[in-house]
């Protein structure tokens, strides 16, 4: 079989004294080994992209995190200092990408900025800084040289019974790593919340009545892929979506 294609937005960075369009190798790996597709990375640009010529020819989208923050004015409120770093890029070619995908049925998995461009793109709002809000835990990385520090699991978080999550990972209690100061403020009308961090932070959501898996989690499943058991479940699932949806397209186009 045809190895499924995913898309993965890019963001658009400055390395070098150059613009480049960008995506961490973690999640091209993920999609590669986690989830047995080619990712094809998508160019982070604030005008010429099309959504569905795009999505014509991929067979799923995998949303990323990145540092930056959905611009504030996306979900009805004014920017501050504090709600940067900003990548308008990145939002201008996240948001339509994914409720394209969604309308298709196409697989979407959405990770930490991830699921928060998801909320936005349906209506729904972000929390800054979460980490002062009283009774919130401080979700940021550590502050450390080395990547398997910042992406070290160190946090509970909580499956709903009955969520597709569950589905995946079995409803209760699991590990995940945590690198996120915004999180889901507004719950968008369409997701339901399948799983919830102890101090009450949205950790992961679904699409109400998707045609298709379509999951947002605030932690970063791709960064363990290969050797934590929810996250290779997670990819594993993404990845029997994405055969499903490419056999469902040669099936469609036989009867067609
Ligand atoms: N900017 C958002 C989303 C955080 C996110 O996607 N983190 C992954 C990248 C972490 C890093 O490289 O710093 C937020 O802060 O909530």
């Amino acid at each position: 079989m045809t190895k499924p294609i995913v898309a993965i937005p890019c963001d658009f960075r400055q390395f070098e004294g150059s613009n480049w369009h960008a995506v961490p190798h973690q999640y091209v790996r993920a999609a590669v080994e986690g989830a047995g597709a080619m990712a094809l990375l998508v160019p982070a640009l604030e005008d010429g992209n099309d959504a569905e010529a795009l999505l014509d020819r991929v067979d799923g989208l995998l949303v990323s995190g990145a540092r930056s923050n959905v611009h504030p004015s996306l979900y009805g409120r004014e920017a501050s200092e504090q709600d940067g770093p900003f990548d308008p890029a990145r939002d201008a070619t996240s948001l339509p990408l994914i409720r394209a995908a969604l309308k298709r049925g196409m697989p979407v998995l959405a990770i930490c900025r991830g699921i928060q461009e998801l909320n936005v793109a349906l209506g729904g709002s972000l929390a800054n800084d979460i980490q002062d809000q009283p009774g919130i835990w401080d979700h940021r990385h550590p502050e450390h040289p080395d990547s398997d520090v910042k992406y070290a699991i160190r946090q509970s978080v909580s499956v709903k019974e009955g969520s597709c999550l569950a589905r995946v990972l079995g409803a209760g209690e699991i590990q995940v790593n945590s690198l996120h100061r915004q999180a889901i403020s507004k719950l968008a009308p369409s997701l339901a919340v399948e799983a919830l961090a102890d101090d009450g932070t949205v950790e992961a959501v679904s699409v109400i009545d998707a045609k298709g898996f379509a999951v947002g989690v605030q932690w970063h499943p791709e960064y363990w892929v290969g050797t934590d058991s929810p996250s290779g479940q997670i990819f594993s699932a993404f990845g029997e979506a994405l055969n499903a949806y490419v056999a469902g397209r040669k099936q469609a186009s036989i009867s067609a």
